[in-house]
């Protein structure tokens, strides 16, 4: 079953108060299906309007994954309406996570593939752990799928032009260490300290005055929200559309076949 530990509140060793710790825990691998979409949806709303809290943390309860990107079983032999439903959760994560008035810090603490990847570069600042058998980046074309325009602005904002050519074209997955070099990431720790970084990061950005952060951060993401915003039933329909044809939906099925030969 999907669950999803959520502790708000966070006092550390330092008495951060206000820091809310979202704990994906969606064995095995934290792959976001629509239940765990729902999930986080309704803790970050609830968090938003809590006015004791001014920062959150999201990290991993799985070994070795921070979350393995969109769940593949949600968009594969599935209903057009089914994925119709799925995809406004997938939006509806983003916009919530874009847009959000609290401070949010990813603790990456293992690989992040694809929409994982997505979720933590809608953060304000990242932080991974230094293991080189991790990887992050949107490697959507390696699936025989496109990743659409708000996944490629979120990548572009965050690493700009030509980096985003190449990370989308070629569906790279990134060691920490090359994640840290284009910017992807901000921050490389032991894995051991990654949560305890996190929240010295959190210091740091709540010295802030809240106002003044986040005018600054909305006036600096509101047009990438717009766009979405203004497109959103044209983005599901064509989702729906791509994600429903043979040939996508054999990739998708080669794809999960490879997956599970690569473990046998
Ligand atoms: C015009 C508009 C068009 C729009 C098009 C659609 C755009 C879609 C956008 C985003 C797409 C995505 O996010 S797709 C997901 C992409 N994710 C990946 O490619 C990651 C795949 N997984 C891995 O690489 C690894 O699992 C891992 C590195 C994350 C972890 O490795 P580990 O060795 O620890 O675990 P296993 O590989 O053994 O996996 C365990 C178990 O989980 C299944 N699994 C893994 N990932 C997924 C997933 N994303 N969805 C569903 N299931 C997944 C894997 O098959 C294993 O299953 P079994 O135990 O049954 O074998």
């Amino acid at each position: 079953a999907t669950k999803m530990a959520l502790r708000a509140g966070l006092r550390s060793k330092r008495g951060l108060t206000g820091v809310a710790v979202m704990r994906m825990q969606s064995p095995p691998v934290n792959s976001l299906n629509l239940e765990l979409l729902t999930d986080i949806c309704i803790a970050l709303e609830k968090l938003e309007m809590d006015k004791s809290c001014r920062g959150l943390i999201i990290t991993s309860n799985q070994p070795k994954v921070f979350s393995a990107g969109l769940d593949i079983l949600e968009m594969y032999g599935k209903s057009p309406e089914h994925c119709g439903e799925f995809w406004k959760a997938v939006q509806e994560m983003w916009l919530k996570f874009y847009g959000s008035n609290l401070v949010t810090i990813a603790a990456i603490n293992g690989s992040s593939p694809a929409g994982g990847c997505l979720m933590a570069m809608t953060c304000d600042y990242r932080i991974m752990a230094d293991n080189p058998r991790y990887s992050i980046g949107l490697n959507e074309t390696q699936l025989g799928i496109v990743a659409p325009f708000w996944f490629k602005d979120t990548l572009m904002n965050t690493v700009g032009h030509r980096t985003t050519e190449m990370a989308l074209e070629l569906g790279l997955l990134y060691s920490p260490a090359e994640a840290l070099k284009i910017g992807m990431v901000d921050q490389l720790v032991p894995e051991d300290q990654v949560l305890t970084t996190a929240t010295e990061a959190m210091t740091k950005w709540l010295a802030i005055p809240d106002h003044a952060r986040q005018i600054t951060k909305s006036m600096i993401r509101k047009p990438t929200i717009d766009k979405l915003m203004s497109n959103r039933e044209d983005d599901v329909k064509n989702f729906v559309k791509f994600i429903s044809k043979d040939s996508i939906q054999k990739s998708l099925g080669v794809y999960l076949e490879m997956l599970k030969k690569r473990k046998a």
